[in-house]
């Protein structure tokens, strides 16, 4: 999922170039996403990487809707922090991994909608699959709503090294990025317009599945025990 999307949010930069633009892009990102309400609370993290390789990522803890440039800080491809003291998202791992498996992921973006949180719970399959929409052709290689595209489903874990083994082993096939169940969604895209655009197309969707399970006739009670 690497093709790049030309945007017109203001900061946002399409190359990432320096420190100051990446902070800025990451800020204004969070505001967006805190705007679409999905990060609630200090829900979610974001991050870029640079031309340079540097990794810039939020802080652990931070409300992404009062995101400041003292919320973004830097770390190695190791997740660890570069400065003594700073405490890195809890899952830096997860962004760390997406830019250490694709050469031209230049931003991650995870977030804890709604709609990820409760479709994940509501399918027990390892995997959400998503047909017939228009809005599948904001992934890329996707030239028709006439497929099927599967978001992989990974239980949630607070171990992030070892769910970040689960994803290892799907990640070659992620065209639209993944969701931890009853957590929230994982996307990324070569620069932060990319990867913010994809995150829309991506909750679009969820939202329409959300709102296609209401739809339909109610799933017979369990008998009362
Ligand atoms: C509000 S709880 C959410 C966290 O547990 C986590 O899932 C999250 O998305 C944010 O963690 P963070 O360490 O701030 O990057
Ligand atoms: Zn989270």
């Amino acid at each position: 999922m690497m093709s790049s999307a030309s945007g017109s949010l203001s900061v946002i930069s399409g190359d990432n170039q320096t420190w100051d633009l990446a902070v800025a892009a990451i800020i204004q990102a969070g505001h967006r996403m805190d705007d679409r309400g999905w990060v609630p609370a200090t829900a979610g993290n974001l991050s870029i990487r640079l031309a340079d390789g540097r990794i810039a990522i939020t802080r652990s803890g931070g409300h992404k809707g009062f995101l400041t440039s003292d919320g973004v800080i830097e770390v190695g491809l190791n997740g660890e922090a570069r400065h003594e003291g700073d405490r890195p998202s809890a899952e830096t791992l997860l962004h760390c991994q997406i830019y250490e498996h694709f050469p031209n992921a230049g931003a991650v973006l995870h977030g804890h909608s709604v709609a990820a949180t409760v479709l994940s719970m509501v399918i027990k399959e390892p995997a959400l699959y998503l047909e017939d929409y228009e809005v599948l052709k904001v992934f890329e290689d996707q030239t028709t709503h006439e497929t099927r595209l599967s978001v992989p489903v990974f239980a949630n874990d607070q171990n992030i090294a070892r769910l970040s083994r689960s994803v290892a082993l799907y990640l070659d096939e992620m065209k639209a990025g993944y969701i931890i169940r009853g957590h929230g969604v994982y996307i990324w895209g070569p620069d932060m317009t990319t990867a913010l655009t994809r995150l829309e197309g991506l909750e679009f969707l969820l939202t329409c599945e959300l709102e296609r399970l209401k739809l339909l006739p109610a799933i017979p009670a369990r008998d009362v025990m």
